[in-house]
């Protein structure tokens, strides 16, 4: 695989795990799995330059806002952290401080709370809005879910309060409430949640607030933002906020060398399973508010804070049998089931082997006692042997060779880790997933039908494929268990409102190999519509940017399959977008063609969404920092001064939002 497409799997891989995690509050791989994808696409990013994008995950906030809260504008962005696991690497960001900074420079180091991010804007003394961090610039106003927040002050007290100001925190659920309300989830016959900072995360989206009124949710703050601030320093900060009524934790501790952070580390790693809440490292933070200024932000995390990741905890218990599942694209994965085991506050019962060379590779054996490591506490995963205590008898683990629902031989192809499934045609998993996919929220939306009742019209025999979505009756789905006439109306007015979603969705939605959400952007863009694209070669779509040899090859032998071809046609004749639409088209234009823009801070008329959008609508490509390439740098409120002055050093022209706009209209 050439790097492009490898960086490109990278980019997709990992903003279908910033999803999963952040808007569907259900991760499938574990923190520390992420964060080795992360760092490996961002080593090759280092070493490639030119394959620079700033939608790449490396230079965005992972979340991102849903359709179910209104969206607001942070008067403030939030951001990520920077991750290190060692003490050179915090020894490496000392000295990178100290080239910027020449005073002496003091850390104020602080527990890392394991929860969902929050910013609570205050005016005039009273709580104003509860906002998430959705994608760092714009995030879910959640309000009222988090009036409900017993330790979320209402109303301050105290002095020096400023007329506006944000305050940043983390809404935690404490393990005591977490197991007090799996007992009552358990006893009314519903499953137990994984762990506290999934649940507490859902929480927040939940849309009934008396709801959450019922889930024991913390708020625990550490971050004072505003621009009339009545304090100094980050320490000061935090005393502030206490004083103001703020529940801010007391473990934070300001120390002046990096072998003080180590300690305070050394002794937390130890101590924090003492504590009422979950936490999963420790952040540690420039003291002097000034120093930070000049530190100033990368696109992702401020460079005057560090998070420093505890180690993953281990527990032994043994595995029982291992089955295979079949996911929607026929990839094979292998799970333990184990023998229940409390790890990390949450009981494990089964963990991922993920595939045949993993299983070899640490000869996981039926009947062995293995090690179960839960990175960043999600679906834990076996990291060894106790090969001490294995059976006399024991026998290698035989891979399967033939898929378990359909009975297929199984294939893996040069240079893939997993095993797939090739009937993608007629295994039951993969007719229920590809429909699925099409009808989940970034593809189709279709409102009014779940996976699982598309699960139940595929066993019913009442659809086989997406496009039979459109023929469905009313009188067909009906009999359906649990459906009743109201459900059953909404399922069929979904289906009919969905023939209005764009054609990039429609595209996402047909579940090509390799086109997830980004790729199908682009393809829709370049081509237009969906017979252009069927009739570009292999060659062709290599030329269109971003699109890789693998993309293309996978795209190619989508529209070259008969019964593929025949679904296109059947959902362009039931009315779906198969071109862009012509306002889309309007907007387009060659105007900005060719040039790199940076934006940097606040703009009046405009989101940075927006002005992003209409940097990249115009031809133009949108990067985050600014190099001897930025054509333009647009300058808002409340800019980075380093950016500023990096782009004064380099020549590039600095402009307004209103010099932008006339550049556009031109
Ligand atoms: N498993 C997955 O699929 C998956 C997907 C995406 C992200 N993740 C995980 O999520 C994490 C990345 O998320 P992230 O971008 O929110 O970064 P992060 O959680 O590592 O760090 C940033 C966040 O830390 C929080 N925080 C807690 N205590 C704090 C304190 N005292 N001071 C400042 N901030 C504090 C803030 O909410 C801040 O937004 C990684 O651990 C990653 O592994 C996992
Ligand atoms: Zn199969």
């Amino acid at each position: 695989m050439d790097i492009a497409s490898k960086i490109q799997q990278l980019r997709e891989e990992l903003h279908q795990h910033n999803y999963n995690y952040y808007v569907l509050d259900q991760p499938e791989i574990s923190d520390y799995e992420f964060d080795i994808k992360l760092k490996e696409l961002q080593e090759l990013e280092a070493q490639h330059p030119e394959l620079y994008d700033s939608n790449s995950p490396t230079q965005r906030v992972g979340g991102q806002v849903t359709k179910n809260f209104p969206t607001v504008i942070h008067d403030f962005r939030m951001y990520s952290l920077s991750n290190s696991y060692s003490k050179d690497d915090l020894l490496d960001w000392e000295s990178r401080l100290k080239k910027q900074i020449e005073q002496p420079i003091s850390f104020v180091c602080e527990l890392k709370y394991d929860g969902a991010s929050i910013s609570l804007t205050y005016q005039n003394g009273q709580l104003f809005r509860a906002v998430t961090r959705g994608d760092g610039t714009q995030g879910d106003e959640v309000t009222a879910n988090i009036k409900t927040i017993k330790n979320v002050p209402l109303k301050l007290k105290g002095t020096d309060i400023p007329e506006r100001f944000d305050i940043r925190g983390e809404i935690v659920l404490p393990y005591e409430g977490f197991a007090k309300l799996n007992a009552e989830r358990i006893e009314q016959g519903e499953d137990p949640f994984a762990n506290p900072r999934n649940t507490a995360s859902g929480s927040l989206k939940l849309q009934d607030s008396a709801e959450v009124a019922k889930r024991p949710l913390q708020c625990l703050l550490y971050n004072l933002t505003g621009t009339k601030l009545p304090v100094t320093t980050q320490f000061e900060s935090l005393q502030k906020a206490r004083d103001w009524g703020f529940d801010v934790p007391n473990e934070a501790k300001l120390v002046h060398s990096i072998d003080e952070v180590i300690e305070f580390i050394n002794y937390w790693d130890e101590a924090r399973h003492n504590l009422a809440y979950e936490t999963d490292g420790v952040v540690i933070k420039v003291n002097n508010l000034d120093q930070q200024d000049e530190l100033g932000y990368t696109a992702k995390s401020p460079r005057w804070a560090m998070a420093y990741k505890f180690k993953a905890e281990q527990v032994s218990t043994v595995l029982n049998t291992i089955t295979y599942q079949v996911g929607r694209t026929g990839a094979i994965t292998p799970v333990a089931n184990l023998t229940p085991v409390q790890l990390a506050g949450t009981t494990v019962k089964r963990a991922s082997l993920h595939n045949a060379d993993q299983i070899e590779k640490l000869d996981v054996r039926v009947n062995d006692h293995v090690f179960v490591e839960k990175g960043g506490e999600i679906i834990p995963k076996i990291v060894g042997v106790d090969f001490t205590k294995r059976y006399q008898d024991s026998k290698p683990t035989q891979y399967i060779s033939t898929c378990p629902e359909c009975h297929t031989e199984l294939v893996r192809q040069e240079g893939e880790a997993l095993h797939f499934c090739p009937n993608t045609k007629t295994c039951p998993p993969q007719v229920i997933g590809r429909i699925q996919h099409f009808i989940s929220r970034k593809a189709m939306d279709i409102e009014g039908i779940g996976g699982e009742t598309v699960a139940l019209l595929v066993n019913a025999d009442l659809i086989k494929n997406y496009a039979d979505l459109y023929i469905l009756q009313k009188e067909d789905v009906l009999p359906l268990d649990r459906m009743a006439e109201k459900s059953a109306e909404n399922l069929i007015k979904g289906i009919e409102a969905s023939k209005q979603v764009p054609f990039e969705r429609v595209l996402f939605a047909l579940g090509i190999r390799y086109v997830g959400e980004t790729v199908a952007k682009t393809l829709a863009k370049h081509y237009q519509s969906i017979s252009a694209l069927m009739q570009a070669t292999q060659e062709e779509l290599t030329q269109v940017d971003e699109i890789g040899e693998r993309i293309a090859q996978s795209v190619v032998t989508f529209f070259k399959d008969n019964d593929n071809q025949l679904l296109v046609a059947r959902l362009q004749k039931h009315g779906l977008q198969m071109q862009i639409s012509e306002t889309e088209k309007a907007k387009q234009s060659d105007r900005l063609k060719g040039l790199k823009i940076v934006i940097s801070g606040v703009f009046e008329k405009f989101s940075r969404k927006e002005l992003k959008d209409l940097i990249e609508t115009n031809g133009a490509k949108n990067t985050s920092s600014i190099s001897k390439s930025t054509d333009y740098l647009v300058a808002g409120d409340k800019m980075g001064p380093s950016k500023l002055k990096k782009a004064e050093g380099l020549g590039v022209k600095i402009i307004s939002e209103s010099d932008f706009l006339e550049l556009v209209q031109e």
